[in-house]
């Protein structure tokens, strides 16, 4: 596969689109890590320093189609401008009067956000013309395409898949860094080749185990992905996150690791807590009792030595998805011992997803104790699934 990239664009006093993904973890309107945000800027400055007009778009959350202001850019204007040292104009639209105003009265080197992608139902649609009308709009904004948003490449988004068959089009610096780590772990991964999955995008994430139970040698599951493998396994899961209609698929799951000798570890036990909350009242309980009214938010200390175990010997761990809602103090413990597993670890360690690697940055672990923290957590799983990505299939010449 070969992506051109920004050398072979020309760029100087041009309108350059760039796709981002400045999708960054919110408090109110406060950033609590602007991880993704510093990863895009190395490739907007280069745009910036060849006297390229940059308009960036993105998204933040899922907002499905309608304007949220919970969901607006703004503070990611605000803050990509600092980290830039210039100011970056807001557009308060996504292709509207403020976007084309905005993007008309750029300067060679001057900077414009677009609020968020998906307010706009063409973004997403499934439907490939109402998708591709919105990217027509979007691509009428610029001259040339820059895509850059890795944590998104998986997405078959306007802005991602239909935006660059419209326009010429490069791949940004960080799409290239990353793609260039992870091909490490498709080609012959040293073994034991160890997962660890978590987090709350359960549906989107149990997609890629199938394919995963044919690769590796060990599955970890933990976060908030192991209630329904729990539950699987016929125990009750209380008030847990839990995909009910992928039960089936899960069962499955279980049989095929068996049949294949993957080992594929849950947890033994977990805090399991009265409400969902920082101060939330907790136990610690065994995996296959947790009592009806409870929530599991985080793995407990048995199933962290057990993880860590399952770690120690590892050539290759690959990790997404945090181990319980690292956000709240109280249920960060499991989420930083895996981390310090990896951390003391010899095998090659790759972090992927928004959460995760905000959950490295907040649990103040050191970043150079792995080999690569990725942007991309989803992205990062169905690259490793060895399936061509709509957003890197669309930047190949
Ligand atoms: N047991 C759990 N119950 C509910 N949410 C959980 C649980 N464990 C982890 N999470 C949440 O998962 C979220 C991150 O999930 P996800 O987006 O899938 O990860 P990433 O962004 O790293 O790909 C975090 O906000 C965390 O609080
Ligand atoms: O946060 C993201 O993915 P991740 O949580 O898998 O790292 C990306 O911005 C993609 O967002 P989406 O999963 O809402 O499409």
């Amino acid at each position: 596969m070969s992506m051109r990239t920004l050398d072979d664009l020309d760029v100087k006093g041009r309108r350059v689109l760039v796709r981002a993904d400045l999708n960054v973890p919110l408090d109110g309107e406060t950033i609590t890590d602007d991880g993704r945000i510093r990863a895009s800027v190395p490739t907007i400055k280069t745009l910036v320093e060849r006297g390229a007009k940059v308009v960036v778009c993105a998204h933040l959350g899922r907002p499905k189609g309608k304007a949220d202001p919970k969901y607006s850019l703004r503070p990611v204007a605000g803050r990509l401008g600092e980290l830039l040292g210039q100011e970056v104009a807001f557009a308060t639209d996504v292709v509207g009067d403020s976007a084309r105003g905005t993007v008309e009265t750029l300067q060679d080197g001057e900077v414009a956000l677009l609020e968020n992608l998906r307010y706009e139902p063409g973004e997403e649609s499934k439907d490939d013309a109402e998708r591709a009308a919105f990217a027509e709009k979007l691509a009428g904004l610029a001259e040339l395409y820059v895509g850059d948003g890795f944590g998104a490449v998986h997405r078959k988004h306007a802005s991602v898949y239909d935006v660059p068959g419209l326009l010429p089009h490069a791949a940004g610096g960080l799409v290239v860094a990353e793609v260039e780590v992870l091909k490490k772990l498709t080609e012959s991964p040293e073994r034991p080749y160890v997962v660890v999955l978590g987090g709350a995008k359960v549906s989107d994430k149990l997609g890629v185990i199938a394919n995963l139970l044919t690769k590796v040698d060990r599955l970890l599951i933990g976060g908030g992905m192991a209630y329904t493998f729990l539950k699987a396994q016929g125990y009750e899961v209380g008030k847990s996150l839990l995909q009910e209609d992928q039960l089936d698929q899960v069962r499955g799951f279980l049989n095929t690791a068996a049949e294949r000798g993957v080992d594929l570890v849950l947890p033994v036990d977990v805090l399991a807590a009265v409400t969902f909350g920082a101060d939330a009242e907790h136990d610690v309980v065994a995996a296959t009792e947790i009592p009806a009214d409870r929530e599991g938010l985080d793995i407990g200390p048995r199933t962290r030595e057990l993880f860590a175990s399952k770690l120690a010997d590892a050539r290759t761990v690959f990790w997404n998805g945090p181990m319980g809602v690292f956000e709240f103090d109280a249920f960060s413990g499991g989420t930083r011992a895996v981390a310090e597993a990896l951390i003391t670890s010899e095998a090659f360690t790759v972090v992927g997803g928004g959460d995760s690697a905000a959950a490295v940055r907040k649990l103040e672990l050191p970043e150079d104790g792995f080999s690569h923290i990725s942007t991309g957590g989803g992205a990062s799983l169905e690259y490793l699934e060895g399936k061509a990505l709509p957003g890197l299939a669309a930047l190949e010449d």
